[in-house]
């Protein structure tokens, strides 16, 4: 593939600017890639293992030439950071993040958004429970989408060109509204980790208490909580504080649903529990039937038996 931006600024060495690095180095996306991280620590494990052709003790120094900006920060702190770095981008350039929550992010940039300076911002719907600038892997973005949410008015070309760049990484791009976005990604992402984290902490309390082994006969649903809750904390924290009203909204209802299961449960009503777990099969049948989980064990399979 050909190069798409002759110069590129990571800003953050953690999973998704790395695993960025990797696969736009893999697919001959960028010419040049500069890195910055705050913490020199970080700054000295990517010199170590290669992550970006440059990695800069100053950020200013990181972005003043680029093409490209990615903001790959905590949400909590794209505002801060745009603060520092406005300055120095280069007209004509454009800006992104990755940040998973969007309407926060847009209005903590904006307002230090240079003219002649397009923002585009992003969302790579694809991550793990890994962070730091060791944990990225090229295949991050392979067949996952990349959520595009450019604000009115923003150059059609600049945002085509930030489409090709994460189709050259392997994602399936659509754009989005950003109020939209984060309502979605409620339901999808945030809520579900919230619950995740809820249930990793009441197992925990109940194996002080009554020092069961809950962790260690863990069936595979438990496991993939305890996996999702070891994310990390100042991204989370920072996705549920950015993300407030749609995670509150869905919050509501989704407590609406448990207690109506609790009391099926207490009342002794199967037949309220079974026709919810019908509904609920048929969904994620549909969504296999559908193609759209293709980390299903059976994906591709045709359903019949493992081999
Ligand atoms: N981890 C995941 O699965 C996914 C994360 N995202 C989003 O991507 C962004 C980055 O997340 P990761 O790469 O997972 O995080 P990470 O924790 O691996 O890396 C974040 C980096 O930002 C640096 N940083 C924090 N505060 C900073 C500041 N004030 N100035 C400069 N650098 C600072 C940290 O030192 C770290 O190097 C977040 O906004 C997150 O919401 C999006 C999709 C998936
Ligand atoms: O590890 C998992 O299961 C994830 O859900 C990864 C993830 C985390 C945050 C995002 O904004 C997008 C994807």
């Amino acid at each position: 593939m050909s190069v798409i931006y002759d110069r590129v600024a990571l800003i953050g060495l953690g999973l998704i600017a790395s695993s960025m690095f990797w696969a736009m180095r893999r697919d001959g996306l960028a010419g040049h890639v500069t890195g910055y991280a705050r913490s020199s620590e970080t700054r000295e494990t990517a010199r170590e293992i290669g992550l970006c052709d440059s990695v800069h003790d100053d950020m200013l120094d990181a972005v003043k030439d680029a093409d490209l900006i990615v903001l790959c920060v905590p949400v909590g702190v794209m505002g801060d950071v745009m603060a520092q770095i406005a300055g120095a981008l280069k007209p004509g350039a454009t800006l992104t993040d990755v940040g998973s929550v969007k309407r926060g992010v847009i209005d903590a940039v904006m307002p230090y958004l240079p003219n002649g300076v397009h923002f585009v911002p992003g969302h790579p719907v694809a991550g793990t429970e890994h962070s730091g600038p060791r944990s990225g892997f090229a295949e991050l973005f392979e067949n996952r989408w990349h959520l595009l949410t450019p604000p009115e008015g923003t150059d059609a070309r600049a945002t085509a060109r930030l489409r090709d760049l994460w189709e050259g990484m392997g994602a399936n791009v659509a754009e989005m509204d950003p109020d939209h976005h984060d309502r979605v990604l409620a339901v999808t992402s945030h809520v579900p980790h919230l619950i995740a984290y809820t249930m990793t902490g009441v197992a925990d309390d109940l194996r002080r208490v009554t020092d069961s082994e809950v962790v260690k006969y863990s069936a595979a649903g438990f496991r993939d909580f305890t996996r999702i809750a070891a994310s990390d904390p100042t991204m989370w924290r920072d996705v549920f504080l950015g993300n407030k009203d749609a995670t509150l909204e869905i919050l509501g209802r989704f407590t609406e649903e448990l207690f109506a299961l609790q009391r099926a449960i207490r009342r002794g009503d199967g037949d309220h529990l079974h026709a919810y777990f019908t509904r609920t099969r048929a969904i994620r049948r549909g969504i296999i039937e559908a193609g759209q989980d293709t980390d299903a064990p059976n994906f591709g399979r045709g359903g019949g038996p493992r081999k």
